[in-house]
């Protein structure tokens, strides 16, 4: 089915609503690449960090401060889960895939890896960021560890693996799209015409 952008997909047509999970560290830009994404497939988008501060009514550091990271991470399990369940393009919490029940479903979904060096993420994210309390104080150091840690934990169940740190978002879409077309049949059926996308660039 080909649209203006080549790539809008019918979300009304027969069998499960395809699913794309986006991961990646803080300040990998998967709060920014998401819905850009999306709009290019034609699919809904979800900001699982912008459904917990809904539901519970506050921002992430008031979570973190008054109930700790662990009622966090349980929330944040939950509405993942949720998302991705109903499918179209979720983009994660940074620490999401960190949840084993996280780690399980995103090996069921296509799975985008946005990587970023420490440098760049920290160059990325704002101080005292209200949905970042885990990086209070020292950004930078404290980014070197999260992704020294993180990075298995990233890799394992990535499908598309994009570094991001000398692309802007427009061109991490497009990077993106061209694999999606090379990934097997078994995990969905998104039609992207990359060659339209080529002809547009
Ligand atoms: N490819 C990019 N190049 C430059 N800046 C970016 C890029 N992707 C995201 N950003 C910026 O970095 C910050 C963090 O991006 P965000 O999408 O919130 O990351 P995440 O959701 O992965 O934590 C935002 O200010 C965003 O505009
Ligand atoms: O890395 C993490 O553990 C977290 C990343 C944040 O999301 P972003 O990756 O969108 O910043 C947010 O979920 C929370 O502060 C925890
Ligand atoms: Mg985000």
């Amino acid at each position: 089915m080909s649209e203006p952008g080549g790539h809008r997909l019918d979300q009304t047509g027969s069998g499960p609503a395809p699913v794309i999970a986006i991961i990646g560290a803080p300040g990998s830009g998967k709060s920014t690449v998401g819905p850009l994404l999306a709009a290019r497939l034609g699919l809904d988008f979800v900001d699982v960090d912008e459904v917990i501060s809904r539901v519970e009514g506050r921002p992430i550091s008031d979570i973190f401060a008054t109930d700790g990271e662990p009622y966090f991470r349980r929330v944040e399990a939950r509405e993942t889960l949720a998302a991705l369940a109903a499918g179209g393009v979720v983009s994660l919490g940074g620490g999401a895939p960190l949840t084993p029940s996280i780690g399980q479903a995103l090996d069921r979904v296509r799975t985008v890896w946005l990587e970023v060096s420490a440098r760049t993420a920290s160059g990325r994210v704002g101080l005292n960021d209200a949905t970042r309390p885990l990086l209070l104080g020292n950004v930078h150091s404290r980014m070197v560890r999260l992704l020294a840690e993180r990075r298995p934990v990233y890799a394992a169940p990535a499908d598309i693996h994009v570094v991001t740190d000398s692309l802007h978002p427009g061109q991490i879409v497009e990077q993106i799209l061209v694999e999606l077309q090379g990934l097997p049949e078994d995990t969905g059926v998104i039609e992207t015409s990359a060659n339209e996308t080529r002809e547009q660039s």
